[in-house]
């Protein structure tokens, strides 16, 4: 690709993303260009990736043909107010910001701007991301195919419907901190059978990274690997007996509604503003 990229906002998933596209050879560190309120963010960017940085965030609109908007919902109105006046019509304007959906981002920049709406998640850094797209009635197939190749560049990447959105924040976009949680408990269970937290985390991790590879890859449900694991009068049973006593799976699924109300919170929040 011979355009140029530009990201409102150099944190967390702003890098993530940056340095994936980068990874994956879409772009080149000429191509790619961050404007961020905190300067130590882009002078670091400049210095691990090689992009080019500006401290004028209307430079950075007029150069970019793809602007990626990755800064937090609450500030992202604000951002819009003084932009949108200054965004060409024919750029392609990508918002990573979880609540704020299409119809508020076209009532903040305009009815006629082609914008995409997206969330992923962090391990985006590590290039195995799951990230949801959706994309408003002016974005033609050309950008459609431009925006799934910078979001596969990141992992998976699948088109969803809008009202999918506050759903995809709960399973994938928070949920790595959920997983996180569960594997920092699994290490412990072990350390509390001797073993060292160090060795107990890569014990964890890889029993969820396998785990989560049989689901994508064997064909399997999880229903009947639960069945493959559970042993009849075996160790694993026993375990599984102790989680639904603790409401494991309801905890679960009551979290990944809680995140998904929130979603639809922040929305409201952005349209209050
Ligand atoms: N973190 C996650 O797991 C995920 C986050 N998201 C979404 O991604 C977006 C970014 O999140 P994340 O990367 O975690 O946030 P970060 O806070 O890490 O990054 C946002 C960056 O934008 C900067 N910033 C603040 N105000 C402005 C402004 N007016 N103009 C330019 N830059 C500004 C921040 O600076 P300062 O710190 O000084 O305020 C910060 O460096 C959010 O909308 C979030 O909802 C989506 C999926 C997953
Ligand atoms: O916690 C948040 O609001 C962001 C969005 C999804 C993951 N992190």
């Amino acid at each position: 690709m011979e355009h140029c990229i530009g990201f409102i906002g150099g944190g967390n998933m702003g890098r993530a993303i940056m340095s994936c596209l980068l990874k994956a050879e879409l772009y080149q560190p000429h191509q790619v260009m961050v404007y961020d309120a905190y300067t130590p963010v882009m002078e670091k960017l400049e210095e691990s990736l090689h992009i080019k940085s500006t401290m004028d965030v209307t430079k950075l609109v007029k150069e970019a043909e793809i602007i990626v908007l990755a800064v937090k919902p609450q500030v992202l109105p604000d951002v819009l107010a003084e932009l949108k006046d200054k965004i060409d019509k024919n750029k392609l304007i990508i918002s990573i910001a979880a609540g704020i959906s299409i119809a508020q981002l076209e009532e903040m920049i305009s009815p006629e701007h082609h914008i995409v709406r997206v969330m992923s998640n962090t391990p985006a850094l590590v290039g195995a991301a799951m990230t949801g797209v959706c994309l408003n009635k002016n974005v033609d197939e050309k950008e459609k195919k431009a925006v799934l190749s910078i979001f596969k560049a990141l992992g998976r990447a699948e088109l969803i419907t809008e009202n999918l959105m506050d759903a995809v924040v709960g399973i994938s976009g928070s949920s790595p901190a959920y997983v996180y949680m569960f594997i920092n408990a699994l290490a412990d269970g072990a350390v509390l059978e001797g073993m060292s937290k160090n060795q107990a985390y890569i014990f964890a991790a890889q029993a969820v990274l396998g785990s989560a590879k049989m689901v994508l890859e064997s064909g399997y449900h999880p229903g009947e690997l639960i069945d493959m694991v559970c042993s009849p009068g075996g160790t694993t049973i026993q375990a599984v007996q102790v989680l639904e006593h603790n409401a494991f799976r309801s905890t679960v699924i009551e979290a990944v509604r809680a995140a998904a109300t929130k979603n639809h919170d922040l929305g409201d929040q952005a349209e209050n503003k």
